[in-house]
């Protein structure tokens, strides 16, 4: 068995989300994904969709082993128990392969960390760019000009 994880906040859900995610479990036989604690989402406004409601969302998905929420303080602990031989990163995702292998290894964990490419083939691709639309469509719709 060859155990994958994924992580991220899955606001609105998109394609770019599927090929990542895709992506990610064709690396192994089990993909596990890591949802982003609502508190831990600071780099960006703040989801739209509970985590709750994200977690179960993104555990629908095809090709979804399992997906749980993420530790509210220590992003290391649902890695050391889920043991991963494989940790993908998404194209935005500003982590550093070189620092997260030498966290991993002090550890204790053997993890291999892959980045996998951004897909840019719809016209929305970014959960933030989806939710723009909405408010530019509300306030254009309500405008009288
Ligand atoms: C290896 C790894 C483990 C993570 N574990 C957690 C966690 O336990 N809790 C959490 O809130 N976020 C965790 N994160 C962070 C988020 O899932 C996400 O990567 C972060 O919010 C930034 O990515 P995004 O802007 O693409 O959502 C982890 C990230 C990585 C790379
Ligand atoms: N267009 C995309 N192509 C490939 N991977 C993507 C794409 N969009 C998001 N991902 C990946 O999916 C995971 C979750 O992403 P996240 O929830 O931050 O979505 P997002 O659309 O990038 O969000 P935002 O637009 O708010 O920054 C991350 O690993 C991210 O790199």
């Amino acid at each position: 068995m060859r155990r994958v994880v994924a992580t991220g906040t899955f606001d609105i859900l998109h394609p770019g989300h599927l090929w990542y995610l895709s992506e990610s479990a064709h690396l192994g036989t089990e993909l596990w994904v890591i949802v982003a604690r609502d508190e831990n989402v600071k780099h960006k406004p703040r989801p739209i969709i509970p985590e709750e409601q994200r977690v179960i969302m993104v555990g629908a998905l095809k090709g979804v082993f399992k997906a749980v929420l993420g530790d509210q303080h220590d992003m290391f602990r649902p890695i050391e128990e889920i043991k991963p031989d494989i940790i993908t990163l998404g194209f935005n995702q500003h982590f550093q392969e070189s620092r997260l292998r030498d966290s991993l290894s002090e550890r204790g964990l053997k993890t291999e960390i892959i980045r996998i490419s951004e897909y840019a083939g719809t016209p929305f691709t970014s959960s933030r760019r989806i939710a723009e639309e909405i408010r530019r469509r509300a306030v254009s719709d309500n405008c009288s000009c």
